[in-house]
C-alpha cells in the first residue's frame, strides 16, 4: 500500500505537487491520471525517494522508501524505459541489477522469460524498439518479486499487441494481491485497466474514487431524436415533462429519458421519427471536462473541451461506436440504457415511432 499525506514538491516558485493526500490499495490496479504537467512523475519520483518532498510524506508499506531494508524486494518501478546503458545487453543490464541486490542469476532468466525477451536477451539494448525497452524495464521492476509496482506511462508509443500485454500483466499482478500504481494521461486506456483512480491536475487531487463511480458521476447520456414533425414532437416531450434543446443539425437533444420512453410517446401520439439514438459521452470527454482547468498547455483547438460533445458516441443499435471502450465497466461504453436494446435500432416498421411513412393510425396495428 502507498499512502501520501500532504505531499508537496516545489521547484523554486513552481509548485509541482501541492499537498496531496491519497492511498493506493493492494490487490487492485490504481490509475494515476492527469494531463501533461499535472505532477504525476514528480509524485512517483517522491514515492521512490528520487525527489525529496518540500513538505508532507509518502510511505510504501508504512515506511519511506529510504527506510526500506531491501527496496527492490518491496517496490519495482518503470519510470523511463530508456534509462539504461545502451551498450549493455538486456541480460547484463538485469544481471548487474540482480547482483547489486543479491538476487540469484536464475531470477534474471525468469523475468526475461516472463516479459518475452528470450530471443533478444543477448543483444545490446540500444537496438531495442520502444516496446522491447518497456518489456526490459518491466523485467527490471519484477526482479525482486515486489509487492508494490509502479509504472509511469507504460503504454506510451506501444503497438496494440504491446498495450494488451501490459494491460493484462497489470491485472494479473493485482490479482496476485500486489499494489499496482500506473500513471497515464489516457482515460480510455485506464478504463480498461484500473479499478481505482487518483486524478491529479496542477499538482492537486481532483478525484480519488473507484472507476465505476467515476464513470457514473462523469459520463452523461442524452437521446438525439429527429422528426419531420419536430415542433409537435417538442411540444409532446415538454408535455411529458422532458427538457429538450436544439442540436443545431435539425435534431433535438432530450435529457432524462431513454429511447423506449420517447419512442413510445411519439408512437402513441402518431409522430414520425427519423432518428432515435442514445448518445453517451466518452470517458475521455469526462476526464477532459474534469481536468479542463488543470491543463498547462492548450493548443487552442476550436470547439475544445467545454464545447459540444466531441467524444460522444451513439449507443448500441445506432451503428458504429467510435471511441467506445469494449470491455470497460458499466457506463464506459455503449449499451447501458435499457432503451438501447436492439429493438431501438432503426428498424423499418418495427417499433412505434419508427418506420417508413404510412398513415399514423396504421402503426398501432398488431398491438
Ligand atoms: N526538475 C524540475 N524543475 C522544475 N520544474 C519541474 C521539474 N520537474 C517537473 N517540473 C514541473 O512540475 C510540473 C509537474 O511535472 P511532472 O513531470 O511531474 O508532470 P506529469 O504529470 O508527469 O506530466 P507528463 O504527463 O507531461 O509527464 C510541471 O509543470 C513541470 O514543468
Amino acid at each position: 500500500m502507498i499512502v501520501a499525506q500532504g505531499l508537496t514538491k516545489r521547484y523554486g516558485d513552481k509548485t509541482a505537487v501541492d499537498g496531496v493526500d491519497f492511498t493506493v490499495p493492494s490487490g487492485t490496479v490504481t490509475g494515476f491520471l492527469g494531463p501533461n504537467g499535472a505532477g504525476k512523475s514528480t509524485t512517483m519520483r517522491m514515492i521512490l525517494g528520487l525527489d525529496r518532498p518540500s513538505a508532507g510524506d509518502v510511505t510504501v508499506n508504512g515506511k519511506r522508501y529510504a527506510q526500506l531494508a531491501a527496496p527492490l524486494h518491496e517496490v519495482g518501478a518503470l519510470l523511463d524505459a530508456k534509462a539504461m546503458h545502451g551498450g549493455r545487453t538486456a541480460y547484463n543490464h538485469l544481471r548487474w541489477l540482480a547482483a547489486s541486490n543479491r538476487l540469484p542469476r536464475r531470477r534474471v532468466d525468469e523475468v526475461i522469460a516472463m516479459v518475452g525477451l528470450g530471443e533478444v536477451a543477448r543483444k545490446p539494448a540500444k537496438g531495442f524498439s520502444l516496446g522491447m525497452g518497456q518489456r526490459l524495464g518491466i523485467a527490471a521492476a519484477m526482479l525482486g518479486d515486489p509487492g508494490v509496482l509502479m509504472f509511469d506511462e507504460p503504454v506510451n508509443g506501444l503497438d496494440p499487441e504491446g498495450i494488451l500485454w501490459i494491460r493484462n500483466l497489470m491485472k494479473q499482478l493485482a490479482s496476485e494481491g500486489r499494489t499496482v500504481f500506473v500513471s497515464s494521461h489516457l482515460m480510455s486506456e485506464m478504463a480498461l485497466t484500473a479499478e481505482h483512480l487518483v486524478v491529479i491536475g496542477r499538482g492537486r487531487i481532483l478525484a480519488e474514487t473507484d472507476m465505476v463511480t467515476f464513470i457514473n458521476q462523469n459520463s452523461t447520456n442524452y437521446v438525439r431524436v429527429r422528426s419531420p414533425q419536430q415542433e409537435a414532437l417538442r411540444d409532446l416531450l415538454h408535455a411529458e415533462g422532458l427538457q429538450t434543446s436544439a442540436n443545431g443539425d435539425g435534431s433535438l437533444r432530450v435529457e432524462g429519458a431513454n429511447t423506449v420512453r420517447i419512442g413510445d410517446a411519439a408512437g402513441q401520439a402518431g409522430i414520425w421519427l427519423h432518428e432515435l439514438t442514445l448518445v453517451q459521452s466518452s470517458l475521455e470527454e469526462a476526464f477532459m471536462r474534469l481536468t479542463a482547468d488543470s491543463v498547462e498547455y492548450h493548443a487552442g483547438v476550436p470547439g475544445g473541451v467545454a464545447g459540444a460533445v466531441p467524444g460522444a458516441v451513439p449507443a448500441a443499435g445506432a451503428g458504429a461506436v467510435p471511441g467506445a471502450v469494449p470491455g470497460a465497466p458499466p457506463g464506459a461504453g455503449p449499451g447501458t440504457d435499457p432503451g438501447a436494446t436492439p429493438g431501438s435500432a432503426p428498424q423499418p416498421g418495427g417499433v412505434p415511432g419508427w418506420g417508413p411513412p404510412q398513415a399514423p393510425g396504421s402503426r398501432q396495428e398488431g398491438k
